[in-house]
């Protein structure tokens, strides 16, 4: 008599270079004879299976008010949630209003950016339907190797077929008060044409997609702790002259403008950002209450927090901690 035991190891480990799993699979096969000596035969197999970046993800979940969680185990499963999350969100916006309209911060966000460049997204993705700007610009010249646009360009948009009349950048010609306004009216002539949308609320732009870093600081854009500019109320888009990280002049945009996005993402990543995570998620006083990433709090939008475990280690909540 002829038996087959399939006896699927379940050795998974996985290659977290690679991002894949292997399942090792043994077939036994038996020649179970009567009277004389039985036989067996094993094949091993080593199965190659790809899981999908979520499910590698080390914590995800909604925290309490501060929105949705999403913790990694590696720098490049975090990236390739990154981009999954804008080419999600840029399809649903193109299918609805036939444009995507995304604002871009700089820092260690573009670099985290990058999968976006590359297979599948550099051809799935509509890239003709995209709208650019920036949440926040240091007021330098494009070519220098400070601005928020010159890091853009090298690293993203000039490797994806993105309309260059589609590129909101500043004039970088002119001071940072001139700059924030003329930005500010670039801004409004797109929310007449609906480019970009409008909140229900107020008159603000409601962008379909804000992404932001955080400073070790907790500031997010160009607004930084206990300056004046975070309580700014009716401009869409101001300056500071001041800010406490080089270069001093930037515009960014207002609370108002971040807080009437449909989606706002805010990517933060290493462990000298772990004590300003914790500040913005967890109830450590009423200092917190002041740091400005703590104040994203969109009025109808969806925040996502996207955290490698360093910057999450600090994290109270048991179920998010690492
Ligand atoms: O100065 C800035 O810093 C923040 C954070 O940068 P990171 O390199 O620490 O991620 C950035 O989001 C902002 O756009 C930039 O102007």
């Amino acid at each position: 008599m002829l038996k087959v035991y399939v006896s699927l190891h379940t050795c998974a480990f996985i290659d977290a270079v690679l991002g894949r799993s292997f399942v090792f699979v043994s077939i036994r096969i038996f020649h179970f004879r009567p009277f004389s000596s039985s036989s067996c035969q094993t094949i091993s197999l080593l199965l190659l299976v790809s899981f999908s970046s979520s499910s590698l993800m080390a914590h995800s979940g909604i925290h309490k008010d501060r929105g949705e969680l999403r913790i990694h185990e590696s720098l490049d499963e975090l990236r390739t949630d990154l981009a999954d999350y804008i080419a999600e969100l840029s399809e649903a916006s193109v299918k609805e209003r036939g444009f995507f309209a995304i604002a871009l911060s700089g820092g260690s966000l573009i670099s985290l950016m990058g999968k976006l460049c590359e297979a599948p997204y550099i051809k799935t993705v509509d890239w003709a339907k995209w709208y650019i700007f920036w949440a926040d610009e240091r007021v330098v010249a494009k070519s220098h190797a400070d601005s928020n646009y010159k890091l853009t360009k090298d690293a993203l948009l000039s490797k994806v077929p993105i309309v260059s009349s589609h590129v909101h950048s500043i004039n970088d010609s002119i001071s940072a008060e001139e700059a924030a306004r003329e930005y500010e009216f670039v801004v409004r002539q797109l929310v007449k044409t609906r480019t970009i949308s409008v909140s229900e609320i107020n008159d603000c732009p409601k962008f379909d997609l804000i992404l932001l870093g955080m400073g070790p600081d907790g500031h997010i854009a160009s607004l930084f702790p206990n300056h004046s500019v975070l309580n700014e109320k009716d401009e869409w888009v101001t300056f500071v002259t001041n800010s406490p990280k080089p270069p001093p002049e930037r515009i960014t945009f207002t609370l108002p403008v971040i807080n009437s996005a449909s989606n706002v993402a805010i990517v933060v990543t290493g462990e000298s950002k772990a004590e300003a995570v914790h500040m913005a998620m967890d109830d450590v006083g009423p200092e917190c209450s002041k740091l400005p990433a703590r104040m994203v709090q969109p009025t109808k939008g969806k925040v996502v927090w996207f955290l490698d475990k360093q910057a999450a280690a600090k994290l109270d909540s048991p179920q998010f901690a690492v």
